[in-house]
């Protein structure tokens, strides 16, 4: 299935890539004003950033993932998510939409809930999981400790070059209170470059922290309009923003716009994993901004958000462009194309 890390084929030297900045996460610890700098450019701008110097393990995640994408169809789709409310469990190849006219994706991915597997979900409504979860449990619940406390210390780092109250948007993220953040595994069989794996989009929480061994990702250039291959950068999580953080730092910055394609050149021969950890607020807050007046609209909860986005894309849902219009001007690009500015951000 998906090769080790020492026979993957090199990412291309000769196609253009992102212009994807990396950041300490000590720097970012330490709020030092350069990497402070450097992250708002990035998160007003292509919507990514590098961190390096993080304590989090991913290695072991990407062999649960070929582990349990091995396991025979009918068994994954015991774990199928359109079988409960939630949106944890195996979503099937095909299951998505990755454009307007609604071609099927070639992803498969699996969900796993951080409530569930750090026990804020009560014993009785834990979802059940397939034995490759099941077996990693303590690298999992370790995994999501580390993502999240990374999230926290970057939650901390906008909060100081945003000008937000200090603790406030911590207080929105608590690792021991319900939530719909989630580990995620996915695979794609080999694809040809010129074919999108999975349709172009924004993320629906807070923060994401990805892992990639392979390229296919691919970020819109905010300026230029174009796709770029984001190049893997090995030891480093690759950092993007949600809407659902947009919502609460009133634009003061955007979400990334991303797809993901057959790898470039040779990598196009490889089955592709990636490993995500997705943070989102927790369930019963508001999407509202924490820094401008009230404009009086209702505001959806941030699990309301959380189950319109990620059901948005289901076959069963999608009504091709007024769905993905719907969803449309948090992602920089898009918030260009419509003429909405970034809010101006203070000096870090
Ligand atoms: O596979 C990747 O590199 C990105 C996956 C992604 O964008 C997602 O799962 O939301
Ligand atoms: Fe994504």
């Amino acid at each position: 299935m998906a090769p080790q890390d020492s026979d993957i084929p090199p990412f291309p030297s000769d196609i253009p890539t992102a212009d994807i900045p990396t950041i300490s996460y000590h720097d970012l610890l330490s709020f030092s004003p350069p990497a402070l700098q450097a992250m708002l450019s990035a998160t007003q701008g292509v919507g990514f950033f590098f961190l390096s110097h993080h304590p989090i393990d991913s290695d072991f995640m990407f062999d649960l993932a070929d582990a349990l994408f091995r396991l025979p169809l009918p068994e994954k789709l015991q774990y199928d998510m359109g079988s409960h409310g939630r949106y944890f469990g195996y979503k099937h190849q095909g299951a998505s939409v990755v454009d307007a006219s609604g071609t099927p994706d070639i992803n498969e991915f699996y969900n796993i809930p951080k409530d569930d597997l750090l026990g804020v979900t009560p014993a009785a409504s834990r979802l059940p999981q397939p034995a490759p979860i099941e077996d990693h449990t303590p690298q999992l619940q370790q995994f999501m400790r580390d993502a999240h406390a990374v999230v926290m210390g970057i939650l901390r780092a906008l909060e100081q070059g945003i000008g937000v109250p200090e603790g406030e948007l911590l207080a929105l993220h608590r690792l021991e209170a319900q939530s719909g953040d989630q580990a995620r595994v996915t695979h794609a069989p080999p694809v040809a470059s010129g074919r999108i794996a999975l349709g172009e989009h924004t993320d629906y929480g807070s923060v994401t922290v990805l892992f990639n061994r392979l390229g296919g990702l691919q970020a819109m250039d905010p300026e230029t309009r174009e796709w770029r291959y984001v190049r893997p950068v090995p030891g480093c999580a690759l950092i993007n923003l949600g809407d659902a953080l947009v919502q609460l730092l009133g634009r003061r910055v955007f979400s990334g716009l991303h797809r993901v394609m057959g790898p470039p050149g040779e990598q196009a021969k490889c089955s592709r994993h990636s490993v995500v950890y997705f943070a989102r607020p927790n369930g019963d807050v508001p999407l509202k901004s924490l820094m401008d007046e009230e404009d009086g609209k209702e505001a959806l909860t941030a699990d309301e958000w959380i189950k319109q986005r990620a059901t948005m894309r289901l076959k069963a849902n999608f009504k091709g462009q007024e769905t993905i219009d719907k969803y449309r001007a948090m992602e920089h690009a898009r918030a260009r194309e419509n003429d909405i500015a970034p809010q101006v951000v203070s000096e870090a």
